[in-house]
């Protein structure tokens, strides 16, 4: 192995002359060390030592320096660097490394105070490159850690074969315009995945744009799609699947991109965005269902949705001119659902001063929606089946029926089938409110939409603070990514107004989340406590917290004890703390807490 020439030959020396391995050398290093600055052509393969050390391949001079400071293997995958102890340690892209790091075109290698920047040449990726499936999700998941580790831009292309075929032709493109950095493989029969490390995905950049023609010309009814880490997802799992909805969306012979797979569907005042292709055909179905009358029962956990899809059914009907009245039916005043559901007559019972207009009836002309209509007390629910089938209701106190013109569309996070098995649920009421049950999936279930919700709230509570917009690190990314948002969408809308609200900088780094998310995993136990307002992590560490954390868990502590005292029941928990009904269902909700099941008896006639 040649040594580094000295200081005065050092700027004009040619790459590639002078050395044994300059001939072969895929890669090259640009060293600056104090005044001067040269290339240090990399082996195509073999061992290069760095350090003051005479024998050192590539001599520094710099005290800084270790005399054997670090070593950078190359082999067919590429360079990798390893620091061997070095007094002053060894540092790739602005942080110290303590184990072997591949080495890609643009990064920047510090051995001491003397940096070096790695220029990788155009190499033909030899056609063993080519990996099966298996090796190809291994090489991705490699790539989308080092992505996010050192906040690189990562983007995965997909091509689906077109009815010509043209496997050969791209296997061909593959060979000649893959880069030493790529990797590429069938996922299948019919569809190609070429991993693109530092290419981020923006409409006309180069390293994207040539290689969709190469394959194109190759397979010119292809479809190809294209999904970049972490905008587009966190894991491979997901990349690859925003990238192969993103080819389904492309005509053929085209390309989109996953952000283009994104829908912001504008539902009057609601924005509503689907990017996850099961949300998407929900969607779809729900706009199905508007067209009809038939009530509508959607399922799902807390703060998934439930809601933005009811309004969707109501805003996509012949009724959207009409009311839209939310009930929630867990919030309802014990004693007082069916007044507050059908109305009642002045002087119907104590404290009736004035005749009311039911929430039923003041949906005239539109749709209702019964949020946790599981909640419902027995006895509103035989009135509420009744109303349903003869399309009157009764006000309390009052003998006489009036008409209501209303659509039902209910939503519940319980089974309501079990509910029913168990006796806790009208059969027949379900039967009649489940005509059309759509479940909605939680966040969990479609991570491809972490990243974009994160990005429109955030944006949004910038913007409602008057403040410039912020940006999430890619670790910060990776860490949303890993949670496993047992409050869902309404966990997520939180966290992002508290960091709008809390976060200084133009960053939200990962250490401004709340801890609880740092330890991350998707096996997050669905119905853990969930505080979006919890403190970052560095003020989770002292001694203090501040009091209003400490009141934020307080009333946490006080509200699950009293929901367990009174069996579930919302009403009787929210009575036994003083809170009011309302605020008790709203901070239920806002802190992720679950009530649990009322334990009631069978409803009766
Ligand atoms: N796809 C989406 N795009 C934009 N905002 C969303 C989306 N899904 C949910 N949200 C927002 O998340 C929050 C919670 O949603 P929503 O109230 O519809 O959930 P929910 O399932 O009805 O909750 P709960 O079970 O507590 O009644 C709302 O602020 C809503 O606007």
């Amino acid at each position: 192995m040649s040594s580094a020439p000295p200081p005065s030959a050092r700027d004009t020396r040619p790459l590639g002359s002078g050395s044994e391995s300059a001939e072969t050398s895929a890669a090259y290093l640009l060293v600056l060390e104090g005044e001067s600055s040269w290339r240090f052509p990399l082996p195509a393969e073999g061992v290069v030592l760095v350090g003051r050390d005479d024998k050192a391949d590539l001599r520094l001079k710099d005290e800084s320096v270790s005399r054997r400071h670090a070593r950078i293997l190359v082999t067919d995958e590429g360079p990798r660097v390893v620091d061997l102890g070095s007094q002053n340690g060894t540092s790739l892209n602005g942080r110290p490394i303590d184990d072997a790091r591949p080495l890609l075109s643009g990064d920047v290698v510090a051995f001491g105070a003397v940096v070096a920047v790695v220029r990788a040449r155009h190499r033909p990726m030899p056609a063993r490159r080519a990996l099966d499936s298996e090796r190809l999700m291994v090489r991705l998941r490699e790539e989308v850690e080092r992505a996010l580790r050192y906040g690189r831009p990562l983007t995965v292309l997909t091509l689906a074969l077109g009815e010509q075929g043209g496997r050969e032709l791209v296997e061909a493109v593959l060979t000649s315009e893959a880069g030493p950095a790529e990797a590429a493989g069938w996922l299948d029969a019919g569809h190609l995945l070429w991993l693109l490390p530092e290419v981020a995905g923006e409409p006309g950049e180069e390293g994207l744009g040539e290689r969709v023609e190469a394959l194109l010309s190759a397979s010119p009814r292809a479809r190809l799609g294209a999904a970049t880490c972490p905008s587009d997802g966190c894991d491979a799992e997901t990349l690859v699947a925003a990238a192969r909805t993103a080819a389904q969306t492309a005509a053929p012979g085209g390309f989109a991109s996953a952000a283009e797979g994104v829908t912001r569907l504008a539902l009057a005042e609601r924005v509503v965005l689907v990017a996850d292709p099961a949300m998407a055909q929900l969607y779809a179905l729900l706009r199905r269902l508007a067209a009809s009358e038939l009530p509508v029962l959607i399922r799902g956990e807390t703060g998934v949705g439930k809601e933005n899809a009811a309004f969707a059914v109501h805003h996509w009907s012949r009724r959207a001119g009409g009311p839209f009245v939310p009930v929630n039916c867990a919030a309802l005043p014990e004693g007082l659902v069916e007044s507050e559901l059908f109305g009642h007559e002045r002087g119907a019972f104590t404290g009736a001063t004035h005749a009311r207009v039911g929430l039923l009836e003041s949906a005239q002309g539109g749709t209702v929606f019964l949020d946790e209509v599981g909640e419902l007390p027995a006895s509103a629910q035989a009135k509420l089946l009744r109303a349903l089938e003869v399309r009157r209701i009764t006000r309390v106190g009052e003998t006489r029926e009036r008409p209501i013109d209303i659509r039902v569309v209910a939503a519940t996070h319980r089974d309501l089938e079990a509910e029913v098995a168990q006796g806790r649920f009208r059969q027949d009421l379900y039967f009649r409110l489940g005509a059309a049950t759509v479940l909605l999936p939680s966040l969990r279930e479609r991570p491809r939409e972490v990243p974009m919700l994160a990005r429109d709230f955030l944006e949004r509570a910038c913007s409602a603070l008057g403040r410039p917009g912020l940006e999430l690190a890619s670790g910060t990314m990776h860490a949303l990514s890993r949670h496993g948002w047992p409050g869902n969408v309404r966990e997520l809308r939180n966290l992002m107004d508290y960091v709008a609200a809390a976060v200084t900088g133009n960053v939200v780094e990962p250490h401004h989340l709340p801890a609880r998310m740092l330890g991350g995993g998707r096996g997050a136990p669905v119905g853990e406590p969930v505080a979006p307002e919890m403190a970052p992590v560095e003020v989770a560490r002292r001694a203090r917290l501040p009091l209003a954390q400490e009141i934020r868990e307080l009333e946490r502590r006080r509200m699950q004890e009293a929901l367990e005292e009174a069996e579930g029941v919302q009403t009787r928990a929210a009575a036994l703390i003083g809170m009011p009904i309302r605020t008790f269902s709203f901070k239920l909700k806002q802190l992720g807490l679950q009530p649990r099941a009322p334990r009631r008896g069978p409803p009766t006639e």
